[in-house]
């Protein structure tokens, strides 16, 4: 039986993980579930799946967990230690699913552990890339990625040698206001942003996708995880979001990758892997679909992918700030407190303020170094916001 943990496992992805792994539960021995305020949940699934351990990432939620877990067997834990000490419990398989850098410190501990992880939470790469990738290597890990652009990519890479790739295009599906005149974007409310055109995720990626806010970080992603030069990632629209990638080669050709938008493909494919197994996935009728479209992203109505080019050009921990920046900018859209513009320019404003402090970026990428960036960009984006309201 296969040892698998699950981070983020009340979530969107974390649900899907479980709905793949629930169809056989004879194949998997649950380690560890972790989730947040969804306690309820999180008992639930521990309880059916037969986790040894469920943890809650909130301390004052350990009194509803213990008591939806009371005589199940299972045990119980709260906190950020908590976490860590789950992902420290040895496991063949763990999914990386926590939304925010807040999934970081769990994933890097479980590659010390030698497992493979299966990255959903992009924010992982994008915040300490070199330091997870050096990690993976020095321990004999594995990093398998989730998010289907870069499942896609490294699903058309197979067999193939990174010389003969000469461009990365991952498609974007331009998000729910990907219609909308430019003019009216500075009113658009969190509900309109909250709906995705092709995607059901949770709620803080699905209004990344609006603002592409989500496309940047999976720019950077494409960067850290394949190792391709900036210059040859491209980011082209495609509304019907059924191509999820494609890998341009030197000779020309160019291998796509196509599926239904549904994350069980990208999911099960990081469980399964090296293996194709059955997946209960939507075969494409592409003579039903009859078109697809793709169109240039227009970087006037998607400044978050100017963002991610200078992050790149910048390096060190200029993602860990972008990313830092880019989920209080969101908390402050979410709580009514800026508008939906507001959360580029703020960030913006923060990365010209890390590159005026000279040297903050440039400090060695340790995970504590990487957490006090995380701070301080959150603490500039108050700043920022407080500073125009003032
Ligand atoms: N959804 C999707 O289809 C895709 C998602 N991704 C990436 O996968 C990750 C998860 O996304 P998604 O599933 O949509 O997110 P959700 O918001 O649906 O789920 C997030 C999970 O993280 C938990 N969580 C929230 N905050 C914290 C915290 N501070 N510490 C620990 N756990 C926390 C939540 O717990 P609770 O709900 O109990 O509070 C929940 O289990 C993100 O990085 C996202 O970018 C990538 C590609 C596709
Ligand atoms: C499913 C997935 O991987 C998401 O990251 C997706 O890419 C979001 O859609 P957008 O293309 O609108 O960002
Ligand atoms: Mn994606």
């Amino acid at each position: 039986m296969r040892k698998v943990s699950i981070f983020g496992a009340t979530g969107s992805i974390g649900q899907n993980t479980i709905d793949l792994i629930a169809r056989d539960p004879s194949a998997y021995n649950v380690v560890a579930l972790t989730g947040g305020a969804n306690v309820r949940q999180l008992a639930e699934d521990a309880r059916r799946l037969g986790a040894d351990l469920a943890v809650t990432a909130y301390e004052d939620c350990l009194g509803d967990l213990r008591a939806a877990l009371a005589g199940s067997g299972v045990e119980a834990a709260a906190g950020q230690t908590a976490l860590i000490e789950a992902a420290a419990r040895p496991a063949d398989w763990v999914m990386s699913a926590i939304v925010g850098s807040a999934g970081l410190a769990p994933g890097i501990e479980a590659l010390k552990q030698g497992a493979t992880l299966a990255l959903a939470n992009k924010e992982t790469l994008v915040c300490a890339g070199k330091l997870v990738l050096e990690t993976a290597r020095r321990h004999g890990a594995r990093l398998l990625p989730v998010d289907s652009e870069h499942s896609a990519v490294f699903q058309a890479l197979a067999g193939e040698d990174m010389a003969a790739v000469e461009r990365i295009i991952i498609t974007a599906s331009g998000g729910a206001f990907r219609d909308w005149p430019i003019e009216d974007l500075a009113r658009a409310t969190v509900e309109q942003a909250s709906s995705h055109p092709n995607w059901n995720m949770g709620q803080r990626i699905t209004i990344d996708s609006a603002s592409m806010f989500n496309k940047a970080l999976e720019v950077i992603e494409t960067y850290e995880f394949f190792g391709i030069e900036p210059d040859a990632i491209e980011v082209l629209v495609h509304p019907e979001s059924m191509v999820h990638a494609l890998v341009g080669f030197r000779d020309g050709a160019l291998m796509a990758h196509l599926g239904a938008p549904d994350m069980r493909h990208a999911i099960g494919y990081a469980l399964h892997w090296p293996d194709r197994r059955d997946l209960p996935v939507e075969r494409l009728d592409l003579a039903k679909l009859g078109q697809l479209h793709f169109r240039t992203p227009d970087e006037r109505r998607y400044p978050a992918l100017r963002l991610a080019r200078e992050v790149m050009a910048r390096g060190g921990l200029a993602g860990a700030a972008f990313n830092a920046a880019k989920e209080r900018a969101l908390d402050l859209f979410l709580e009514r407190k800026i508008g939906f513009l507001d959360m580029a320019h703020s960030v913006e404003a923060v990365l010209d303020r890390f590159e005026a402090a000279s040297g903050l970026l440039d400090v060695a990428m340790t995970l504590d170094n990487v957490r006090e960036t995380d701070h301080l960009a959150r603490k500039w984006v108050d700043e920022t916001v407080i500073k125009r309201a003032g």
